[in-house]
């Protein structure tokens, strides 16, 4: 089984070979992030890009940061019933026009605040791609997950890249081929198994999401929360 391991690389932002202080990141306002290199991984149908997007400091400051001012969907009443039996905490934020439909109920986003819009202006720098919506799931340890999916709702723009921003524990991110799954599986083809780090950002290219399910998958031994961000390019209402 192929597992790609990234390991967090020594911190170069002068080029002179030195390691920053901590104090030196925040003296520079937190910003001093140098250009990390980024790894692609390639497979049949599957086009990916992971690289590291913050810095270590910068990345503790957005996490504390998203721990105080998202507001999760609460699962009260009816019409998030759903959203109350998944095994972790869940929302969705983005522009106003917006609507998204998730096992059948249509809702619309919450208004964008400034520490998502921190991390959509990094993402815009970084890639070049404008997001308009980002769901965000946050796994209270290694007993939250998410199950085997692809992100195939009918809103997002079509070809378009969905960035994967994570805070806090690493943990394991599987993809599995649409062929390859379960007892109805017609090829072999392995799973690409993946470490997402504190402040690494994971590029999802068209045709990833068309070909592989991906899952974040239980793992007892992680004790620590995790935040993860999947930014979307969505389709305005009555655009599709
Ligand atoms: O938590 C993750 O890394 C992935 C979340 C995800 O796949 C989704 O929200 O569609
Ligand atoms: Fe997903």
């Amino acid at each position: 089984m192929d597992r790609f391991v990234v390991k967090r690389p020594a911190e170069d932002p002068g080029g002179d070979g030195k390691k920053p202080r901590l104090e030196d990141e925040e003296e520079a306002g937190g910003l001093s992030r140098p250009s990390v290199p980024s790894q692609e991984i390639r497979a049949q149908g599957l086009s990916l890009e992971y690289r590291l997007l913050f810095s270590r400091a910068e990345a503790d400051a957005i996490y504390q940061q998203l721990e105080k001012e998202v507001e999760y969907f609460e699962g009260k009443g009816r019409m998030f019933g759903k959203w109350h039996q998944i095994p972790r905490k869940q929302v969705t934020y983005g522009d106003p026009e917006l609507t998204y439909t998730y096992s059948g109920v249509t809702f619309s986003p919450k208004p964008w605040i400034p520490v998502l819009n921190h991390i959509r202006d990094r993402l815009v720098l970084e890639t070049g791609h404008a997001f308009n919506f980002v769901v965000i799931n946050r796994y209270k340890d290694g007993e939250d997950h998410i199950g085997e999916h692809r992100d195939d709702e009918k809103e997002l723009v079509p070809r378009s890249p969905i960035a994967s921003v994570t805070f806090g524990a690493c943990r394991d991110f599987v993809f599995r081929h649409c062929d390859s799954r379960g007892k109805n599986a017609t090829r072999h083809i392995k799973p690409i198994r993946l470490q997402l780090e504190h402040g690494s950002l994971l590029m999802m290219k068209y045709p990833t999401n068309v070909y592989w399910y991906h899952s974040l998958p239980i793992r007892r031994r992680v004790l620590a929360p995790r935040i993860n961000l999947t930014f979307r390019k969505m389709m305005p209402v009555g655009n599709k």
